[in-house]
């Protein structure tokens, strides 16, 4: 018979992805971690050698039509989120708002997570209904509340190596100081790291770095409040982490419209071939060889020769 593994799930197990994710955060070097808005795309960022895979609220809520305002469910998003995490041997991150509910609820988000096959998750300190962290008028609970969240949330997991990340959207309501120590708050509650949302520019990147002893990461989010640092200005100011959230989705997302338009213009997407995906790189992502290979033996199998 030809070898299957890795072709309906990944290779490595859930443990090793989770193994491999505080591996990482531990290894001193920068982890990027693309947004992937669907299994495919994982494929696509594990090909490009990136270091995981993250799962955007924002994408993911966009991706059902819907904005990014608390409306996906537990059930909706672990869903999507382990079908992205199964598509790859990378470890994957996912968004979990605020963890849909009380922090209670919070512990059984992490539980399901992990049996979804995350690697990781974040919750974010913001009041429910929450907001994209990079619009005004969103706010944020009290940091007690937010601490009895991160509490709940790692007292669940069953792995060690599941991270339980923390989000402060302080920066954007209370300020930075306030934000900085909501972080050290969170971390005495058991974060394995730290997001710092909606930063302005590598001077507060600093400012957060200098002050707090945790891992942290950055949101390189297109069109938001944070100015875009570059993967080797986020290395010098000692970040741990790095997400593009939602950038696959807008550059698949402007290709589509583009097309679209150049399609209903020209009547043809003959202009169109040499910006497309081709479809034997699709297959390439997709192994359709090695599931053709799995077939074919699988047609021909046979125990009659094998006998006493
Ligand atoms: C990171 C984020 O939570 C997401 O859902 O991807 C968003 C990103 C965005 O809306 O650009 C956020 O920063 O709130
Ligand atoms: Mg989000």
């Amino acid at each position: 018979m030809s070898d299957a593994t890795g072709l309906f799930t990944s290779r490595a197990t859930d443990a090793e992805k989770r193994a491999s994710l505080r591996a990482g955060l531990d290894s001193g070097e920068l982890q990027r971690w693309p947004g992937a808005f669907s299994p495919l795309v994982a494929k696509i960022v594990a090909d490009a050698g990136f270091d995981g895979v993250y799962v955007s609220g924002a994408a993911l809520s966009a991706d059902l039509g819907l904005p990014d305002i608390g409306l996906t469910t537990l059930s909706e998003v672990a869903a999507r989120g382990g079908a992205i995490a199964r598509a790859t041997e990378l470890p994957t991150l996912i968004d979990a708002d605020t963890g849909f509910g009380e922090p209670m609820s919070a512990a059984r988000t992490v539980s399901v997570l992990e049996d979804a096959g995350l690697a990781g998750c974040h919750l974010e300190d913001q009041v429910n209904p929450k907001r994209c962290g990079h619009l005004d008028g969103k706010d944020v609970v009290p940091a007690e509340e937010m601490i009895r969240r991160i509490a709940a949330a790692v007292g669940a997991r069953r792995d060690r190596n599941f991270i339980v990340c923390a989000r402060t959207d302080a920066r954007g309501v209370e300020g930075l100081d306030a934000a900085v120590e909501r972080a050290k708050a969170y971390v005495d509650a058991g974060a394995d790291l730290i997001f710092t949302e909606a930063l302005a520019d590598a001077g507060e990147f600093a400012q957060f770095r200098a002050a707090v002893d945790a891992p942290l990461l950055a949101n390189m989010t297109e069109f938001g409040k944070s100015r875009l640092l570059t993967t080797d200005q986020l290395r010098n100011l000692g970040y741990n982490a790095v997400i593009y959230p939602v950038t696959t989705l807008r550059l698949a997302m402007g290709a589509v419209e583009a097309g679209l338009a150049a399609i209903a213009e020209d009547g043809t997407q003959a202009t169109l071939l040499d910006k497309m995906q081709h479809r034997s790189r699709l297959y390439e992502h997709l192994r359709y060889a090695d599931y053709n290979a799995f077939d074919t033996n699988l047609f021909t199998y046979s125990t009659a020769g094998e006998r006493p």
